[in-house]
């Protein structure tokens, strides 16, 4: 990771209001190729609208974001996600709840390896071996995420954090370059909190995936994170170091402290 890099992703004075609520008033930040960001702040401090405007789910106010130097600001999600490689999650746990861990990721894998609808139509030896690949790669991600002993239960039967675990698998079935989580370890046991750590540390540092991560539980965001950046009041209150971050005062009284 070099900071004098182009930015994998480059938010430029972001603003958002939703009526007389500034959510963001004017936000910058860059993120580094291959770091993981953590992104922490008091409940309402803006952190999932900067997710929205980021990932086209909002139109900002004003400001810009570039991915890799190509400013998409105001484009739709679904374009960010496939000509960006960009991914985000949500909150809420999503995933195919009558279909196998097998089938959720093998479809997930088909977002980018089957562009359009017709395309799967045609299954040509090029798409053959393409599925083959997809196959391979859900096995294997079946195996670091931990889920083997359950993946044949259809994924509504599984646990909420073993869904979690399987909607992470799945973003990484289509090799995005850049994935936003928003509270990944909400309401998740601690063991299963061991294997999404194994999964995120797993993507960045053998499939070179770049993540933002929001998260509540501070102790486990400081140690996975390259960096964090602190949001109050829709402002950029702190970005530094996890250790600097914790020792600052402001960041402290605004968030750490309560
Ligand atoms: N769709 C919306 N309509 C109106 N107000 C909204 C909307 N989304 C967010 N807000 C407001 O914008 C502000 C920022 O909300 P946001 O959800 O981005 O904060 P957050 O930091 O993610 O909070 P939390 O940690 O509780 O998830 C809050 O005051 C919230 O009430």
């Amino acid at each position: 990771m070099m900071a004098t890099e182009q930015p994998i992703l480059r938010i430029e004075g972001l603003r958002k209001n939703y009526g007389a609520v500034a959510a963001l008033q004017g936000v910058d930040i860059d993120i580094q190729r291959g770091e993981v960001l953590g992104l922490i702040g008091p409940n309402g401090s803006g952190k999932s609208t900067l997710f929205d405007c980021c990932t086209g789910l909002q139109k900002s106010d004003a400001g810009r974001v570039l991915l890799n130097g190509v400013d998409i600001t105001g484009w739709p999600m679904n374009r960010i996600a496939r000509e960006g490689r960009f991914l985000r999650s949500f909150q809420k746990t999503v995933v195919f709840p009558t279909l196998d861990s097998y089938e959720n990721l093998v479809l997930a894998g088909q977002m980018f390896a089957f562009p359009s609808v017709l395309s799967t139509f045609w299954i040509g030896p090029a798409a053959r071996r393409r599925i083959a690949a997809l196959r391979e790669r859900a096995a294997e991600l079946i195996e670091v995420s931990g889920l083997s002993r359950v993946a044949h239960l259809p994924a509504g039967h599984m646990s909420g954090g073993q869904q979690k675990l399987l909607q992470f698998a799945s973003m990484l079935m289509p090799k995005p370059e850049l994935i936003l989580l928003d509270e990944p370890l909400a309401g998740i046991n601690p063991v299963l909190i061991e294997k999404v750590i194994d999964c995120i540390t797993h993507a960045n540092g053998t499939l070179g995936i770049t993540f933002v991560v929001i998260e509540h539980n501070t102790d486990v965001l400081m140690s996975l994170s390259h960096r964090v950046v602190v949001l109050h009041q829709g402002a950029k209150l702190a970005d530094d170091t996890p250790e600097a971050v914790v020792c600052n005062p402001q960041v402290v009284e605004a968030y750490l402290g309560g």
